[in-house]
């Protein structure tokens, strides 16, 4: 360690390097300290090892490190550190005490067959793990695994969650390709703190979610897959899709975009889930309009069904195999949400427990979610303003969105005027739907009208008519009545 930090810049890395293997070497002919490497490639396959030694090293800290690298991957939010090239750092498991180097070795090749070309530079890594050669059992059976659980959950911490969409040619996808193309980071800012709800159903939604994560081997005991199938239903505006960001969120897990408009046959479905990655929110949106919902169960299970440009679509059947068949098994921590504004004209098939476990109804606007948008959007918590206090009483009344509370409450930044603004249009709303009632009403009464006057025409049509089958029958001769 001396020698190197003394020799670091005066000597060139290639020299230095080469001296300090050379003294270990020389050393450890000395001492009772064994090494273990490991390399980046298996062969031609990266050593998961090494990838979380790396991961589970940049967690650690220890007087010794002196240069750590810094970088920024594509498409994370979180800055990786790690430790340096050639650098050591040391670690303490169970009274052990253990030493991590990296070593960056850069080689340079002449090709037998190409003399005359330049040389091919290449640069190999490794990590070199140093401890007393009593303690091998114990490194190799608990210190190893431990390295690699924690390196699993700091993967975990520092994940940036993705939203997944499926590939813009899907013709492509049977020859092997994976059906989801690039990933995006999904940069919500959802969560269960700004979701405007009433305070029972988001509790409710928080618990669900964390007995679900904990339940793994009771799903295991009573044989069943570890998933959970969530069914957002209510009017646009009212939120599901926040909810889902706000659960993506707090589970830290991916979303995946599923258009089922996009997917022409049921033996997809089970292809496309096979690409999902476990921990993963699976999402169908306005399900009723993206799939043919008539019940096709018995028949049909060859042919495709067409939409009306020709093009074949993902059945109810199809659908239904997707959840609960054969490809449940294969994956873990799955969550299914479905999407609708028309919850009426899902099959009963699709909504029973097992498939939708559970069915959330997002509401027109409440008391109890108004007074979350104004906390976010104004931020008055503790005193109320009385504006917002005569709002409430109009919110009870009115039919409206928290969308369209937000649009509102974003119109000024003085409370004052929002408030204001809002309890006019508020007035409006319930205004609006007290004619649409009076006007459906008055509607209704017509209808009735007119059924019993075609009622009772129907009756005095069906009394002329036996009049006059009478007449025919008895041969009565109407002339005389002339
Ligand atoms: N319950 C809510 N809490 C907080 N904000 C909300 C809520 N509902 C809607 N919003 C606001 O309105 C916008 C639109 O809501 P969202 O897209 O979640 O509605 P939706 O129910 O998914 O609508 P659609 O049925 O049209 O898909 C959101 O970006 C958010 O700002
Ligand atoms: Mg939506």
């Amino acid at each position: 360690m001396l020698v190197r930090s003394v020799s670091r810049d005066l000597i060139p890395q290639e020299i230095n390097d080469y001296i300090y293997t050379k003294f270990n070497t020389f050393l450890s002919t000395f001492t009772n300290e064994i090494t273990i490497t490991i390399d980046e490639y298996d062969g031609l396959n990266k050593n998961k090892l090494f990838y979380a030694a790396e991961i589970y090293l940049a967690s650690i800290t220890s007087p010794v490190t002196k240069r750590f690298r810094a970088s920024l991957p594509e498409k994370e939010a979180k800055i990786d550190v790690t430790i340096g090239k050639n650098e050591e750092i040391t670690d303490k498991f169970c009274g052990i005490e253990l030493t991590w180097r990296m070593v960056n070795k850069k080689t340079e090749q002449q090709i037998p067959q190409y003399p005359n070309m330049h040389s091919v530079k290449t640069e190999d890594k490794y990590l070199v793990l140093s401890f007393h050669k009593k303690h091998k059992t114990k490194v190799v059976d608990e210190y190893l695994p431990y390295v690699l659980e924690r390196s699993e959950a700091l993967k975990e911490e520092k994940k940036t969650i993705k939203l997944h969409s499926l590939h813009n040619n899907m013709h492509g996808f049977c020859h092997g390709r994976n059906p989801w193309g690039a990933a995006v980071m999904l940069d919500h800012p959802s969560s269960f703190e700004t979701l405007a709800m009433d305070d029972e159903l988001k509790k409710m939604i928080v618990d669900d979610l964390n007995r679900f994560l904990k339940r793994k081997e009771l799903y295991k005991k009573v044989g069943k897959a570890w998933k959970r199938g969530y069914l957002l239903f209510g009017p646009p505006g009212t939120g599901k899709s926040s909810l889902i960001a706000a659960m993506a969120n707090y589970l830290n897990f991916d979303i995946y975009d599923l258009d089922l408009a996009a997917v022409n046959y049921n033996s997809d479905l089970t292809k496309i889930l096979m690409s999902t990655s476990n921990r993963s929110i699976i999402v169908v949106e306005d399900i009723d309009a993206s799939i043919d919902l008539s019940d096709d169960r018995n028949n049909n299970k060859a042919k495709p069904k067409l939409d009306h440009l020709g093009k074949p679509k993902v059945t109810l059947s199809g659908l239904l195999n997707f959840i609960d068949g054969l490809w449940s098994s294969c994956g873990n921590e799955r969550i299914i949400i479905f999407t609708t504004n028309h919850k009426e004209r899902l099959d009963p098939a699709l909504l029973r427990p097992g498939r939708m476990d559970v069915h959330i109804h997002m509401s027109y606007c409440t008391p109890c979610g108004f007074k979350k948008l104004v906390s976010n959007y104004l931020g008055i918590t503790n005193d109320p303003h009385p504006l917002a206090l005569v709002a409430e009483k109009l919110i009870a009344l009115a039919k409206v969105t928290p969308a369209e509370v937000g649009e509102q409450l974003l119109k000024s930044d003085d409370p004052g005027i929002v408030l204001s603004c809002l309890i006019k249009f508020l007035k409006g709303k319930i205004e609006s739907e007290i004619v649409r009632k009076e006007s459906a009403e008055s509607t209704k009464r017509e209808v009735v009208v007119r059924r019993l006057e075609e009622e009772e025409s129907e009756k005095m049509k069906n009394v002329t008519n036996s009049i006059e089958e009478l007449i025919v029958k008895k041969d009565v001769n109407m002339k005389d009545c002339e």
